[in-house]
């Protein structure tokens, strides 16, 4: 690997009370590189994820991001977007002016054309004038996609970004993401469908309750 990876993982172990959920995590994600966290439900993948983004702190081991350990600092997340907590929507703020805010908050003009892009290629420009709270589950998780990518990141780091969608949108937020990488962006994701996954063609860790399998891979 050429230069020093955007996210070092190393001996990760993450402990709740008694419980190690977390065990021995170690891996590399270079610049413009993607990987995909998979495993069963409670398998670790989300805590791994808020370790990386400093949300979580890691009980023993090293993450770091950017070259140090994440510090939750402005600094830190103008490089990186993460749907790892969700949001919450602004009341009488409507959809298209929750993407347009996160937009300018990126330093882009919101009348760019990107927020136009977003809400028509993730299906939200008919619900635009609409306000969040009256969306479906999966037009929610939507425009939280939309959002995440209003705003330039070199590290976007999604948990599960396909959940809920149908299936006939994943492929739309595959390209999405495609596009980002093609950008130079960094990803990082966990998910549980594999067709996605593979959509994005990047390497997958696969992690097992508290620890990684030996033979990981997809
Ligand atoms: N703050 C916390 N306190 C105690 N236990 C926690 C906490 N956060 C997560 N856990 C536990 O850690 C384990 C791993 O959770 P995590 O959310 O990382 O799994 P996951 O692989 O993302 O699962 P899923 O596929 O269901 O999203 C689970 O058993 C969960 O109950």
């Amino acid at each position: 690997m050429v230069g020093e990876p955007i996210v070092a993982v190393a001996d990760l172990h993450v402990t709740f009370g008694s419980v190690t959920v977390v065990r021995d995590v170690d891996f590399d994600l270079a610049a413009g590189g993607a990987l995909c966290l998979v495993g069963e439900n409670g398998a670790g993948k989300s805590t791994v994820l808020r370790c990386v983004t400093g949300l979580t702190d890691p009980s023993a081991g090293r993450v770091r991001v950017f070259g140090a350990a994440p510090d939750g600092s402005a600094a830190f997340w103008r490089r990186v977007v993460t749907t790892v907590e969700q949001p919450s929507w602004y009341a009488g703020l409507t959809v298209r002016e929750h993407v347009e805010l996160v937009r300018m908050a990126g330093g882009h003009d919101p009348a760019d054309g990107r927020v136009d892009e977003l809400l028509s290629v993730l299906g939200l420009r008919d619900l635009g004038d609409g306000t969040p709270d009256r969306l479906s589950s999966g037009e929610r998780q939507r425009l939280l996609l939309a959002a995440a990518l209003a705003r330039p990141a070199e590290l976007l780091v999604l948990d599960e970004p396909e959940q809920r969608l149908d299936a006939s949108i994943r492929p739309v937020v595959a390209g999405l993401l495609g596009d980002h990488l093609a950008a130079g962006g960094s990803l990082l994701f966990a998910s549980h469908d594999p067709v996605f996954v593979a959509a994005l063609g990047c390497p997958v860790l696969r992690l097992h309750t508290g620890s990684p399998a030996p033979d990981a891979g997809t």
